[in-house]
This record gives C-alpha cells, structure tokens and sequence, in this order.
C-alpha cells in the first residue's frame, strides 16, 4: 500500500541549525526541500538585516507561500522538507495546511551555542535578532506532532535520531 505523504518541518529560532540538520535528513530521503529563507519578500529580508524583527502581519504571506509549495506535492503524493523558523504555534497552523502529514522537528538548544554558532557564520540575520526569536518562540504544545533535536549533538547523530522517530531508518 502507498504511504500518504510526509511532510518534515525543520523549525526554531534562527541559528538553532534548521537548514544543516534538515540537509542531513534529506541526504538521507532524497525528498524535495525548500528552504524558507528563499520564501521571503525582499522586505522581510531587508527588515532582517536592518536588524528589525518581523512581525505577524510580515510573516503571513511568508508562511502561506510555504505552505501553498507543501500542497501542491501533497497532492501529488510527494514527500517534502522544509526549513522555517515556525516560531509560533499559529504560524505552524499555517503549515499544517500543507497537508495532513506535516511533522515538525524543533531544533532547540542552549542560547549560548546558539549565539556562538551565529557569530561565527556568515548570515543576513544579524545575532543581535536571537534575543527577539527566543521571546516569540512558542514550543511543541501537546497535540502538535513533531519531536524536539538538540543542535549541541553531532548533526549525523540528530539526523539519525529523526529517522528512527519517524520509522524510516530501516
Ligand atoms: N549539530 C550541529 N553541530 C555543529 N554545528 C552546527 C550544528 N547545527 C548547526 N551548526 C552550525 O550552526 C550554524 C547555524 O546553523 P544553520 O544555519 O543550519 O541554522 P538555521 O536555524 O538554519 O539558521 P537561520 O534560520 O538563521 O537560517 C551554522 O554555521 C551550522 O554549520
Ligand atoms: O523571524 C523569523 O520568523 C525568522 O527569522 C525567519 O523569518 C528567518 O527566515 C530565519 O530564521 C532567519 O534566517
């Protein structure tokens, strides 16, 4: 029998390691992936660098076209992967509409690490912007599927972690 379609959610605040660890799963998988980053406005970008923080009304539109790309490919029984910060349990609503597979991986660790780690890349979002994605950041609430990774753990051991959650590392 066809399995219905999966959809994986790398999500958290930025620098948390979304995009390094969902690559990881993906070289495994092979599904197609999006990156949210590519998803945003020139706006919300240019806000970003400014060192602004996006608002609700900024992140909608954004959020929408993410899940309006996870729908076309549910609909064709196809599998994906995304990267979005999905700091919020409404803007994960959003997500879910993508279709009824939709999972989410909480990256989630130690603020310093995190801190650390944007310091050392090279990245429109500036560090000074972590402080405002922590006070955003609404966890995995009870009901909502997903399961949470600790980005101080090597990444081939987070991306084995997720497969063997998801039952796919057989
Ligand atoms: N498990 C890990 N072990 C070591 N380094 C990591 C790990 N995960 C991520 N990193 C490093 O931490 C930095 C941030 O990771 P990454 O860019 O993947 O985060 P992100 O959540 O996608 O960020 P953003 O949302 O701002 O784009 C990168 O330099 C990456 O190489
Ligand atoms: O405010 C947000 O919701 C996040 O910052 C995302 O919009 C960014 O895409 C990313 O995490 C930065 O690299």
């Amino acid at each position: 029998m066809t399995q219905p379609p999966l959809h994986l959610v790398f999500m958290g605040v930025s620098g948390s390691g979304k995009s390094t660890i969902a690559l990881a799963v993906q070289e495994r998988l092979g599904w197609e992936m999006a990156e949210g980053d590519d998803f945003h406005p020139p706006e919300n970008v240019a806000k970003m660098r400014e060192g602004i923080p996006l608002t609700d009304a900024d992140r909608w539109g954004w959020l929408g076209s993410l899940a309006d790309w996870t729908a076309e490919r549910d609909a064709r029984g196809e599998s994906t992967i995304i990267t979005c910060s999905a700091l919020r349990t409404a803007y994960r609503d959003v997500l879910r509409r993508g279709g009824e597979g939709t999972f989410f991986v909480h990256c989630t660790g130690d603020k310093h690490l995190i801190l650390d780690r944007m310091n050392a890349r090279e990245h429109f979002m500036p560090p000074s912007l972590l402080e405002s994605q922590l006070d955003t950041l609404e966890p995995l609430q009870p009901g909502e599927e997903g399961m949470d990774v600790d980005p101080a753990l090597p990444v081939d051991r987070i991306a084995a972690l997720v497969l063997a959650r998801l039952g796919l590392d057989g």
